[in-house]
C-alpha cells in the first residue's frame, strides 16, 4: 500500500498566520484564533478590481470545484479544511465548466479538463489550479500565470502505476494474448506459438526517459530485456540502459517502442509514416503518453501492412468526459479500423488509475493547495517561481503576509518597498520565472487600516497581476 504523504497540521479555519511550513507542526496542535483587532486570520483579495473583499482569512469562504473524480483522499483533506468543496464525477462541458469555474478559488482536475484561454478568463475569482495527476498539458500555463493563477500537479505518484502497465502489455502483445483472450471469449479454441515471443533478450526502446521512461527501464531490464532510450536530454542511464543519439535508430534497433513523453508542439504526431518505416518489421508499438503523439491513421496502415505485430494504446486524440460509450459515439474516422486491427490493445487511459496512485495524487496536491490557499507558498507550483516564508508562529501576532504577483519588469521591488518600507518588514522574498514575479513578505504590528492602505497601495501600481494579504 502506498504511503499516504505526511499530514498537513493545519487547524482549520482562520489560519493564515498558522500556515506555509507547517509540516513542522504537531498534528495535534490547535490555534486558537490570535486576539487581534482582525479575527487573527487573513483576507483573500480576489483578482477582480471591482469586487475587493478586505475580510480577515477563513478557509470557509473559499470555494473548491473537484472534477474527474479526484480521489476521496484529497477531497476530504481539502474538506477539512473547512473550504466550501464540491466533487463531481467527470469532466464538465466548456460551457458548463465555465459557469462553474466563475464561482471558485480552486479547481481540481485530471487530464480531461481543458482549461483554456476561454476558460480561464471567466474564472474570476480563481487563484490556483491543482492537476491530481501528472500531465499538465490540459492548462494553458501561460495565461495562468500571466494572470496570477498558480497550477500545482502531481509529478510522480503514478509513474510506477503505468510503468507497470506498459510491462504488462509487454508480454500480452508479445504472446497475442488480447486476441487469445477474446477469441475463447467467442468461443473460438486457437491455440498458437507462431509469432508468440519471450520478452527476454529482446530490446525496448523508450523514448522519454523520465520519471516513467526510466522506471520502466528498471523493470524492463529485471525481465531480461535490453533497454535503449531517445531524449532530448542527456540522462544518466540506469542498470546497463544505453541513450541513443535519435530516435531514428531507437526505431530501427527496438523490438518494442514505448513513448513516454509530454504533450507538446515538438511531440505532436512523433511517431508517423516516417518513423514507422524506420521501425523493425514486426515490432510493437505502446502509448501511454498522450494520444497526440502517435498518428493513428499511420499506425492503422504499419498493422494492416504488418509492418508492425501489434499496439497497445490508453491514450487517444480525443478522450470522452465521462465512462460509457466511446467508439460508438466518436466523430474519429478511424475509430472502426482500430478496433479491427489483430493484436491491438486499447485501454481508457487507466495508466495512472490504481488505488495507490490516486490516492497519493490526491494527499499530495490537496497538500499543495492547502499551502498555498493559507499560507502562499508556492513550493511544486509548475507555472510560477516557487517561493516560500516560514510561517509566523503564535507569537508573532499582529503581522500581515503580503502575496504581490506582478510582471516582471523592472522597477517594481522600489515601488513595492516604497509601500511596505513605513511598516516594520519582519521578511520578504521574491523570485521571477518567465514574465511573471512573486513576491511575499511578512510584516509585523499592522492594523487594520494599515493593511488597507498597504493593499490598496500595491493594487495601484501598474505591475501588479494579483495582490493578496493574508492575516
Ligand atoms: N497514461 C496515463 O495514465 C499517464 C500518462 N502520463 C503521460 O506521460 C508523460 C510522461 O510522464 P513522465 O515520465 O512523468 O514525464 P517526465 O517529464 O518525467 O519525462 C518526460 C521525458 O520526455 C523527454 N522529452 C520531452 N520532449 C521530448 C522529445 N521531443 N523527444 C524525446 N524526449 C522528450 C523529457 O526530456 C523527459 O525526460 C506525461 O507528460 C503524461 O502526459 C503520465 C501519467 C499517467
Ligand atoms: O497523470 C497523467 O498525466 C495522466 O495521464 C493520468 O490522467 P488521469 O488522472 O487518469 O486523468
Amino acid at each position: 500500500m502506498a504511503t499516504p504523504a505526511q499530514d498537513i497540521a493545519i487547524s482549520p479555519n482562520r489560519l493564515a498566520r498558522t500556515v506555509s511550513n507547517t509540516l513542522s507542526v504537531s498534528p495535534t496542535a490547535t490555534f486558537h484564533s490570535p486576539p487581534n483587532s482582525f479575527g487573527g486570520a487573513g483576507f483573500v483579495r480576489t483578482r477582480t478590481t471591482g469586487e475587493k473583499q478586505l475580510k480577515p482569512f477563513d478557509t470557509q469562504d473559499i470555494k473548491i470545484l473537484l472534477l474527474e473524480n479526484v480521489n476521496e483522499s484529497g477531497r476530504q483533506k481539502l474538506a477539512e479544511q473547512g473550504y466550501q468543496v464540491e466533487a463531481l464525477k467527470t469532466s464538465l462541458p466548456e460551457e458548463e465548466l465555465i459557469e462553474k469555474i466563475r464561482d471558485v478559488h480552486v479547481i481540481g482536475i485530471r487530464s480531461k479538463t481543458k482549461l483554456n484561454e476561454r476558460v480561464l478568463r471567466e474564472a474570476k475569482n480563481l487563484i490556483v489550479v491543482g492537476c491530481f495527476c501528472i500531465g499538465t498539458n490540459q492548462v494553458d500555463l501561460e495565461y495562468a500565470a500571466k494572470h496570477g493563477i498558480a497550477v500545482f500537479n502531481s509529478p510522480f505518484a503514478n509513474s510506477r502505476s503505468v510503468a507497470e502497465l506498459v510491462i504488462g502489455e509487454i508480454i500480452v502483445l508479445a504472446r497475442q494474448l488480447g486476441d487469445r483472450s477474446n477469441e475463447l471469449h467467442n468461443g473460438t479454441w486457437n491455440k498458437v506459438s507462431s509469432g508468440c515471443w519471450e520478452i527476454r533478450g529482446k530490446t525496448l526502446g523508450i523514448i522519454g526517459y523520465g520519471h516513467i521512461g526510466s522506471q520502466l527501464s528498471v523493470l524492463a531490464e529485471a525481465m531480461g530485456m535490453s533497454v535503449i532510450y531517445y531524449d532530448v536530454v542527456n540522462l544518466m542511464a540506469l542498470g546497463t540502459a544505453t541513450q541513443v543519439p535519435t530516435l531514428e535508430q531507437l526505431l530501427n534497433e527496438a523490438d518494442f517502442v514505448t513513448c513516454h513523453v509530454p504533450e507538446l508542439p515538438e511531440t505532436k504526431n512523433m511517431i508517423s509514416a516516417p518513423q514507422f518505416e524506420h521501425m523493425k518489421k514486426g515490432s510493437y508499438l505502446i502509448n501511454a503518453s498522450r494520444g497526440s503523439v502517435i498518428d493513428i491513421p499511420a499506425l492503422i496502415n504499419a498493422s494492416r501492412s504488418g509492418k508492425i505485430a501489434g499496439a497497445a494504446l490508453d491514450v487517444y486524440p480525443s478522450e470522452p468526459a465521462a465512462n460509457g460509450d466511446y467508439f460508438t459515439n466518436s466523430l474519429n474516422q478511424w475509430a472502426e479500423e482500430l478496433r479491427s486491427l489483430k493484436n491491438i490493445i486499447l485501454s481508457p487511459h487507466i495508466g495512472g488509475s490504481t488505488e495507490e496512485a490516486q490516492r497519493a495524487i490526491g494527499f499530495e496536491v490537496s497538500e499543495a493547495l492547502i499551502r498555498y490557499v493559507n499560507s502562499g507558498a508556492t513550493l511544486g507550483a509548475v507555472n510560477l517561481p516557487e517561493v516560500t516564508l516560514r510561517s509566523l508562529t503564535l507569537e508573532e501576532r499582529n503581522h500581515a503576509r503580503i502575496i504581490y504577483i506582478h510582471h516582471n519588469v523592472p522597477g517594481v521591488l522600489r515601488k513595492v518597498n516604497e509601500i511596505l518600507g513605513d511598516h516594520n518588514v519582519d521578511k520578504q522574498i521574491t523570485d521571477n520565472k518567465n514574465e511573471v514575479a512573486y513576491l511575499m513578505a511578512d510584516i509585523s504590528n499592522v492594523n487594520s487600516s494599515d493593511i488597507k492602505e498597504i493593499s490598496d497601495n500595491l493594487e495601484g501600481l501598474s505591475s501588479r497581476i494579483l495582490t493578496r494579504v493574508l492575516f
